[in-house]
């Protein structure tokens, strides 16, 4: 049986009986709505300074098709068109797809019925948007998506659900998947570490990646990076890795060059994970759009992060209440005495009990004990 639901501004038909994982005819998490906002949003706003006359992007690993139609239907390219391919290798899949194609009279959608790496292999330098949305880890698909991807400008996007892996609940999993060592106690760490994995990987074509925009919200991680051509991008790409341990709190950083020591964790990606142009138009589509509340607040407290700069992590205030035996004061309060301290300071999407902020541990014990002597 099946039902039709709305999504952003598409319908689409779906299995009524679902248990949200593989065993499903086919796959349809609605709670991933916020994910695909946020998808549709992101490129949106890097399409909006896009000077091409045609936008190609590949679904493929497409489930009931509902991102690439997405896509098909809600991106807008200033310049041109925008066309799109979706493709599953279950042909149940395909079939449900192509019954949403039809239910949303698009014309622009072609459709495979494909192994993933083989269709991205058929198309060597081709798409501009390559959105990989596996079960589990991105990593199969890697290599095949950066080949088939154009060289200049384009936009792989990826999910990874195997967060507790990229996490370091399973360090010798991520050693062996990612080529790193985890640390645990920071989700922004498990998004540098992936981001750094896939500059590696790209690395060895000759190709820079640049993220633009990454989020990491209930069970996954989103990434979206942009390329560029050439070994000298790609150097200072890798130049962007390097080793981090955490001592007493505060992270210590080594660049690769440093070498790596027990202790530290890596390559995590050192540089800026978000583009704030891109988030700032974002938040806006989103918002002008009707997308989900969620997905709006995502942009905005992702939009607040990059008002304090290129801070790595944040500081949990509970972890650091419990060491130092005070009352945990509120978030917000932290935040403002930080500021009048002369710091940047935000909350992060990443953890309701975080501040991101450029001052030290020491300036934050400083303020939860001022506040608790004051309150
Ligand atoms: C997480 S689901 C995709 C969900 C979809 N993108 C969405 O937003 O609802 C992963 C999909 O990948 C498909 N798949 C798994 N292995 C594949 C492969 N090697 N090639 C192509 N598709 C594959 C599965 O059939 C499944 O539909």
């Amino acid at each position: 049986m099946e039902e039709t639901v709305v999504e952003g501004h598409v319908k689409i038909k779906v299995p009524r009986d679902r248990s949200i994982s593989k065993k499903d005819k086919v796959f349809y998490n609605p709670r991933m709505e916020v994910c695909r906002d946020i998808s549709v949003a992101v490129v949106q706003s890097f399409l909006n300074n896009y000077r091409r006359e045609k936008f190609l992007v590949c679904d493929p690993l497409g489930g009931s098709g509902v991102r690439g139609i997405r896509y098909a239907k809600e991106l807008i390219n200033p310049s041109g068109t925008v066309e799109v391919v979706i493709n599953d290798i279950n042909p149940f899949a395909v079939e449900l797809t192509r019954e949403n194609v039809k239910i949303n009279n698009l014309e622009n959608i072609k459709i495979f019925n494909k192994d993933a790496n083989i269709l991205l292999s058929e198309h060597f330098r081709t798409f501009n948007l390559i959105d990989l949305d596996p079960f589990g880890s991105p990593n199969p698909y890697l290599d095949s998506a950066i080949r088939s991807c154009v060289t200049k400008d384009g936009i792989i996007a990826m999910t990874a659900t195997d967060t507790a892996v990229l996490y370091g609940s399973y360090r010798k999993a991520c050693i062996r998947n990612y080529d790193a060592i985890p640390l645990t106690g920071d989700k922004e760490l498990a998004v540098r570490l992936l981001i750094g994995y896939v500059i590696r990987v790209a690395g060895k074509y000759d190709i820079a990646l640049k993220p633009i925009f990454s989020h990491f919200t209930d069970h996954y991680i989103r990434t979206f990076l942009i390329t560029e051509r050439g070994a000298k991008r790609a150097d200072e790409a890798m130049e962007k890795l390097g080793y981090i341990k955490i001592e007493n709190g505060e992270k210590i950083i080594r660049s690769r060059e440093e070498g790596y020591e027990k202790g530290f964790g890596g390559l995590f990606y050192l540089g800026e994970i978000n583009n704030i142009d891109t988030v700032e138009g974002a938040l806006k589509i989103a918002q002008e759009r009707g997308y989900t509340e969620k997905s709006v607040k995502i942009f905005r407290e992702i939009y607040r992060e990059c008002m304090v700069g290129n801070v790595i992590g944040c500081y949990n205030l509970h972890r650091i209440c419990s060491v130092i035996k005070e009352h945990v004061p509120p978030v917000k309060e932290l935040i403002e005495m930080l500021k009048e301290r002369g710091f940047k300071a935000s909350r992060t999407h990443y953890d309701p009990n975080g501040i991101k902020t450029d001052g030290k541990i020491t300036d934050v014990i400083e303020c939860i004990r001022e506040y608790n002597r004051k309150r």
